[in-house]
């Protein structure tokens, strides 16, 4: 019997950003491990145009909910779902839910956040830290609580090049900065953040730095702990492999590959590819929120639920399976055949970016301009040139993680929660889970139909062709004008020309001589 699973029994658990990538796998793995919990609440707010309800209904109908309606057919009544807004006073939740909430929940995971890398310092102080900083204030008032499992990232020190398992100190005091962003304009905010965030790549990592802070500083007698993990992957093993729901960190950059748009990368190919699978991080939560609420550890813990020291996996490495991948299982309409540089050299970089990426992104605008309809590649590649100057910083660099609680929580579990909580990465293998998150991305992000596999590479070796007939028109234009304007290229094109002939001569003679 797994200790964890009958842990979660009967309790009532609080979700912030069960509606996110993470959230899901964390409300599934709960649902069928324990289908027997008393209620999971989550904090949603509408959106796009969709009720809370009618975006509860759509999570449960998905597919990564198929398992959990066969273990827990009645999962519909056990999924409360609360309005509210975390970036509002008191999350804008009803004094009726608050009540509720405050006076039933037994462990809280806290995983919303924002996550976008440019957001306005204004806007991911509210979410990152202030509403961090707001529940666990509503935590202190839960006489039931046991466990309070706060989700922060790996990079959130990320300036530091050994990260250890502690919280380390920011220069500014998040209390001062929450205070002076209430009476400072945006202008000034926006003004300031650059100095704010010093050594920090983005507003994201700052933020959950100063959350880690918060968490620190307001603790009060809670028992708490903070999981940090890496760049958070596809599902592993768990419903099923390669689950995968948005276009966030790496999902996007492998669309873009396969489509053929991103076709070279300014990488360190040696760099550490930390990727963490989403099911591995759900199993290390989950445990974390049974040791934290049965053992009491004294002080908060910190857990990294990174990949790099237990089994590093490195950029290039990657990009040669996810392109190997593509071959076997191409995407659907591709703009081009799939392709990757790694280069970590500025110069080489910024040649390929206007050779590969928009010089054909303006070529083919011209021929949409040309055909009637309107041009949208120059857009779209600068968007996603953009997004990979954006995760730069990440995919050149390499960090040391120290994992000593993440390894001392496995030495704790049971043989049976060790197999039923599987967190231990030094099991996983690479070359398969990148193929199955390869394929994930196509399935079940871009929805494509493996019925269209064949369609597919018929496709590539179109475009193939096209490739190999535009560089041989490009080849002879280039040479057809250097020949009428140089005197050494005419004497190089008449050497090439008279020393083809000579060797076709003596061939034919040669071979006459024999006959
Ligand atoms: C060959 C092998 C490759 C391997 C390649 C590995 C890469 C390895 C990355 C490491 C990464 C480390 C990460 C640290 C680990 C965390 O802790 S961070 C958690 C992850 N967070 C993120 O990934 C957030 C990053 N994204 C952002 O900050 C914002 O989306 C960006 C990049 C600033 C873009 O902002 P924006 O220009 O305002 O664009 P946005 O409105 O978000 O979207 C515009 C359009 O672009 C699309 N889009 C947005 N993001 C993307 C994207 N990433 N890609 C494509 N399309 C996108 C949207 O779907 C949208 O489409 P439409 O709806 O218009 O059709
Ligand atoms: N993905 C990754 O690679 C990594 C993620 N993390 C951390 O993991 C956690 C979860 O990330 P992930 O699931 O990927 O992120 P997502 O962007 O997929 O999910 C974010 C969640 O937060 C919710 N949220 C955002 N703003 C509000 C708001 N104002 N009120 C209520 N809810 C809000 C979102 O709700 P809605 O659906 O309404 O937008 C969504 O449920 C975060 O704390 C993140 O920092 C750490 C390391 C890596």
């Amino acid at each position: 019997m797994s200790m964890i699973a009958a842990f979660y029994g009967g309790k009532s658990i609080l979700i912030t950003g069960a509606t996110g990538f993470l959230g899901k796998v964390l409300m599934e793995k709960l649902f069928r491990t324990s289908p027997d919990l008393k209620v999971i609440y989550i904090l949603v707010r509408p959106k796009a145009g969709q009720t809370l309800q009618q975006r509860v209904f759509q999570i449960l109908n998905s597919k990564l909910f198929e398992k959990v309606k066969e273990v827990c057919p009645n999962v519909h009544e056990k999924i409360r779902a609360i309005y509210a807004d975390l970036s509002q006073n008191d999350f804008a939740i009803s004094k009726e839910d608050m009540q509720e909430l405050l006076s039933c929940t037994n462990v809280i995971f806290h995983c919303a956040a924002t996550v976008r890398f440019d957001d306005t310092l204004r806007h991911a102080v509210q979410l990152n830290v202030t509403a961090t900083r707001q529940l666990l204030l509503m935590a202190s008032q839960m006489p039931k609580l046991e466990a309070f499992i706060h989700i922060s990232t790996a990079y959130s020190n990320c300036n530091l090049k050994h990260i250890d398992e502690v919280i380390y100190p920011c220069p500014v005091e998040p209390k001062k900065i929450i205070d002076s962003l209430e009476w400072l304009d945006d202008a000034i905010i926006e003004e300031i953040a650059p100095k704010l965030i010093r050594d920090w790549p983005n507003i994201y990592t700052y933020t959950k730095a100063l959350g880690e802070m918060v968490v620190q500083q307001e603790s009060r007698n809670l028992n708490i702990a903070i999981i940090r993990p890496s760049i958070v992957g596809a599902t592993w093993q768990e419903p099923f492999p390669g689950w995968v729901d948005n276009v966030n960190g790496p999902n996007g950059l492998i669309i873009a590959a396969g489509k053929g748009f991103l076709r070279a990368l300014k990488a360190t190919p040696k760099a550490v590819a930390d990727l963490i699978p989403v099911d591995t991080v759900v199993n290390l939560m989950l445990a974390v929120g049974w040791y934290t609420a049965v053992h009491r550890p004294k002080s908060t813990l910190v857990y990294h639920s990174t990949s790099g020291n237990l089994n590093p996996c490195n950029w290039h490495k990657m990009g040669v399976q996810v392109l190997a991948t593509f071959e076997k299982i191409p995407l659907e309409r591709a703009f081009r055949r799939p392709h990757a540089n790694f280069t970590s050299n500025n110069f080489t970089s910024q040649y390929w970016n206007a050779v590969s990426h928009r010089a054909p992104a303006i070529i083919y605008d011209c021929y949409l301009r040309l055909t009637g309809r309107k041009p949208r590649m120059t857009k779209l590649m600068n968007q996603i040139l953009r997004t990979v100057s954006m995760f730069e910083y990440f995919i050149n660099r390499s960090w040391e993680w120290s994992t000593y609680n993440t390894e001392m929580l496995m030495s704790e579990l049971s043989p049976e929660d060790q197999r039923v909580f599987n967190f231990d990465v030094r099991q996983l293998n690479w070359l398969e889970y990148i193929e199955n998150y390869v394929l994930g991305v196509k399935k079940y992000l871009l929805k494509e139909d493996m019925a269209g596999i064949p369609e597919a590479k018929q496709h590539l070796k179109r475009l193939r062709n096209i490739h190999y007939l535009f560089n041989t028109a490009l080849f002879l234009i280039v040479w057809r004008l250097l020949i009428a304007r140089s005197q050494m290229a005419r004497n190089v094109w008449f050497f090439i020309v008279s020393f083809c002939y000579k060797f076709l001569s003596y061939f034919r003679a040669s071979s006459t001589l024999k006959v």
